[in-house]
């Protein structure tokens, strides 16, 4: 396993992680029942932040999520606001830290047959990190008749598993979620992310030494990752220097290439050249005026002009169409080990071959999936995201970049990033072009794979963002300079 992202403040935690952080705290003497009081001050704190007394009714499950309820329950009570208390289970049933929170209420504890009432926020202490089925019967009845009003989750909506996002049954859309010493990913991936909305993070006490045994390989994509790795020119850099990307143009779908390359271009590449067929290069050469046309006729010729030795990083698959002379070229420019961007229909060419791409990976290469993309090449994986993700990169040996509104970015060697700044208008035809161009100019500048993936996803989301309603993928690369202007001012 790789050194993963230790102390980092947007590390992501699995289920298991953290309730390894919990037993090393405890270990260090703080005791669990301590763990529970500040949780359950620290989202009562959130709620009076929020909101003004009103009627409250917190539901609790019967583990330890529901005895942060019973906190919850017991602080807002004391400072005068009107609480009702629904518990699953009887207070009998409690055990440990719960039991010890539970005996501290001395309100009534109704069942779930009482119902919400006419209660206008509701703070959702059912399940937390212990899910372990889909949410059904009196807990699902309950949250259904919360939906539309003020929900507060306690770190994570009912329903959502932490590590996937994935919803077990149901799960209720919260208002505010708050959650203790670290995010989980299922925090961060859909569609646990917009159950969630707002999620705040709040210190419990566990000390940050516990990440030290831990190591957690997930983390939030941001520039912390890899700022320190873009390259920024000097005055004695020259064209070739700043990197020289090279673009696989095909016959007939030109215009994706030509958005790639544009990427490329305004994302700091110090030369851009595409690949024509020499059937198409006229098309090429009249609309790229600041950008190098090469003619190739077939494999060979391609790979003549990759094999230049200015040529710093290669990007095949947009428009390259999905013919089998795709998939020869792509196994060419894979095995020549220079650093590679494969996308689109050099992705999808290898649908009941991928054994022939995987084989043929020789350097460092970025795989820029969607989701169909990545069906056609790993069939047989399912389940979340990060876990194909993760699974896909340690079998192809390249960084699998898994496009979607919740990005994942996996490395072979375990470490995951997922990107949260894009907006959801990011899902236009020409988006995925204009993403790999960015990512073979970061490449071609030198940055290491999952760091040029990292930062490709990270600059993309953040330009559409600026941008706003009725983006188109020229928009995107307009953004690009701004982006990166905002990026250098930080260093
Ligand atoms: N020191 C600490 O550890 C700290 C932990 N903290 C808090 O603890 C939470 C984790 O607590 P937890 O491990 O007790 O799990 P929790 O989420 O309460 O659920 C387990 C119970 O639910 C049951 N159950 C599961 N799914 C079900 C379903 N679909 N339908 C019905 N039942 C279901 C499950 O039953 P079982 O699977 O055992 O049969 C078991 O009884 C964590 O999220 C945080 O809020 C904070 O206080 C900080 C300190
Ligand atoms: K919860």
């Amino acid at each position: 396993m790789a050194a993963g992202f230790g102390h980092a403040g947007n590390a992501l935690l699995t289920v298991q992680e953290m309730y390894a952080a919990d037993a090393a705290a405890i270990e260090q003497g703080i005791a669990g029942t301590t763990l529970m009081e500040n949780a359950g001050r620290t989202v009562a704190e959130a709620i009076m932040e929020r909101w003004s007394p009103r009627p409250t009714v917190v539901l609790c499950g019967p583990g330890n999520n529901g005895g942060d309820g019973f906190v919850v329950a017991r602080l807002l009570k004391e400072r005068g606001w009107p609480v009702r208390l629904v518990s699953l289970v009887p207070i009998g049933q409690f055990k440990g830290d719960a039991r010890h929170h539970a005996d501290l209420w001395t309100g009534e504890v109704e069942m779930p047959e009482a119902g919400i009432g006419d209660a206008a926020l509701i703070v959702d202490a059912l399940f937390g990190a212990g899910l372990t089925r889909d949410v059904d019967g009196a807990a699902r009845s309950l949250l259904e008749d919360s939906e539309g009003r003020d929900i507060v989750a306690i770190d994570v909506p009912s329903g959502v598993h932490g590590d996937t996002g994935q919803v077990l049954g149901y799960a209720a859309q919260a208002a505010l979620t708050v959650t203790f010493f670290r995010r989980k990913p299922g925090h961060l991936l859909l569609p646990g992310r917009v159950r969630c909305a707002e999620v705040v993070v709040t210190d419990i006490g566990i000390p940050k030494s516990v990440l030290e045994g831990i190591d957690p390989q997930q983390i939030e994509n941001g520039p912390e990752l890899w700022a320190e790795s873009l390259h920024w020119p000097n005055p004695t850099d020259h064209k070739y220097a700043r990197g020289h990307s090279l673009v696989v143009g095909g016959a007939i779908m030109t215009g994706a290439a030509r958005m790639s390359a544009k990427a490329a271009q305004r994302a700091g590449a110090g030369a851009v050249t595409v690949a024509a067929p020499a059937d198409a290069q006229t098309v090429y050469k009249v609309t790229l005026e600041s950008i190098m046309v090469a003619s190739y006729r077939d494999t060979s010729s391609l790979q003549d002009i990759i094999e230049m030795p200015k040529v710093s990083a290669v990007l095949i698959g947009p428009g390259t169409g999905m013919v089998t002379a795709t998939r020869e070229r792509a196994c060419m420019v894979l095995r020549t080990g220079k650093p590679a961007v494969v996308d689109a229909d050099a992705i999808s060419i290898f649908e009941g071959s991928s054994e022939l791409l995987f084989e043929s990976v020789n350097g460092p290469v970025v795989m820029t999936p969607h989701e169909g993309e990545f069906a056609r090449v790993f069939p047989d994986l399912q389940g979340g995201r990060l876990f194909r993700a993760r699974a896909a990169a340690a079998r192809s040996g390249c960084i699998v970049l898994l496009k979607g509104y919740d990005t994942v970015i996996a490395a072979p060697d375990g470490r995951v990033a997922i990107n949260a700044n894009a907006p959801a208008d990011l899902a236009t035809a020409g988006a995925g072009d204009v993403l790999s161009g960015i990512i073979v100019a970061l490449l071609s500048q030198g940055l290491p794979p999952f760091e040029a993936a990292c930062a490709g996803a990270w600059i993309h989301a953040e330009s559409a963002m600026a941008f706003g309603p009725g983006l188109i993928p020229e928009d995107v690369i307009a953004g690009i300079p701004a982006v990166l202007s905002t990026l250098k001012s930080r260093r």
